[in-house]
């Protein structure tokens, strides 16, 4: 479904006790949800605007409509696709799924370190279109899209087929996670030798130099240093997952809500 044809169905303005809320998002980790007209294939997500102990108690909170049944997130590597993707999955009553999982299931099981050593990365791309194609088609669905998905424009019209978020996460901030957990997994960044932090953040800039307009054909982006400044942290390492969900969510309202601004002026 185009994002277009779901902003009209966006619903918002929904009052609720913000005290609640809070406690449930403690409780639960993850955005408060309750699903709702489920034969439309809907679900409302409460949203609290965070932060919550700088307002008063009678707070506002958004009730979103995500009619949309296909959400993506496209992100350099580390960016943290998965943890958010698997949240906003949870939080919407949607599936979620990785599109590398999904390349490695229709190679066999492969991983996509092999993958690229056994066949090239040309091999792997055409597996990453052909399984951005398949996700695209389905419904109630989060994705993990790969690193690299951005750069092909094909790739690109299969993840409009819904709404699509970029998570842009300082690279410091990537090298620092990827290189805690090492670069075995990842092929793109397992090579050379000496200080693990030093050479993957080099090797991110120049990934990222490549690819960063590409990012920003994101109908959303969520900027981990704009949440941080929002709740008054200076470092984005201080940010919990459903933190940047909460954030996403919101992001993915102010786009349907300014694609109903301007479905409204053109029709
Ligand atoms: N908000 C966060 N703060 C700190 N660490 C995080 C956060 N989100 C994810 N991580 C950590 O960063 C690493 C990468 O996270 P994740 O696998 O979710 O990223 P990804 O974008 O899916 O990565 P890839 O594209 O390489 O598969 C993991 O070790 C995860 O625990
Ligand atoms: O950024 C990239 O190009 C990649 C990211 C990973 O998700 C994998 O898709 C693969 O390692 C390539």
């Amino acid at each position: 479904m185009e994002a277009a044809t779901v902003a009209p169905r966006l619903q918002i303005s929904t009052w609720v006790d913000s005290d609640k809320v809070a406690r449930r998002l403690r409780t639960r980790s993850a955005a408060s949800f309750s699903p709702r007209l489920k034969d439309r294939n809907m679900t409302q997500v409460l949203l609290p605007h965070l932060p919550t102990s700088k307002v008063s108690n009678r707070q506002r909170h958004v009730a979103l409509e995500v009619s949309c049944s296909y959400n993506n997130f496209p992100g350099m590597m580390g960016s943290g696709k998965t943890t958010v993707g698997k949240i906003m999955a949870q939080a919407l009553s949607y599936s979620f799924i990785d599109s590398d999982s999904l390349v490695e299931h229709d190679v066999g099981g492969t991983s996509v370190a092999e993958i690229f050593k056994l066949y090239g990365e040309g091999f792997f791309r055409d597996k990453e279109t052909e399984a951005l194609r398949k996700l695209s088609l389905m419904h109630r669905l989060v994705v993990s899209t790969g690193g690299g998905a951005v750069v092909r424009p094909v790739n690109w019209k299969c993840m409009k087929k819904g709404i699509s978020v970029w998570l842009d996460v300082p690279l410091e901030a990537l090298a620092q996670r990827i290189a805690a957990v090492g670069t075995g997994s990842r092929p793109l960044l397992h090579h050379g030798s000496g200080d693990a932090y030093r050479k993957t953040y080099m090797r991110l800039t120049s990934l990222f130099e490549e690819r960063g307009d590409s990012y920003a054909n994101a109908n959303a982006r969520v900027s981990l240093e704009n949440i941080a400044a929002k709740l008054g942290y200076r470092d984005v390492s201080n940010l919990t997952p459903t933190a940047i969900v909460i954030e996403a969510l919101e992001q993915i309202e102010s786009y349907l809500k300014e694609e109903h601004r301007h479905a409204r002026i053109t029709f």
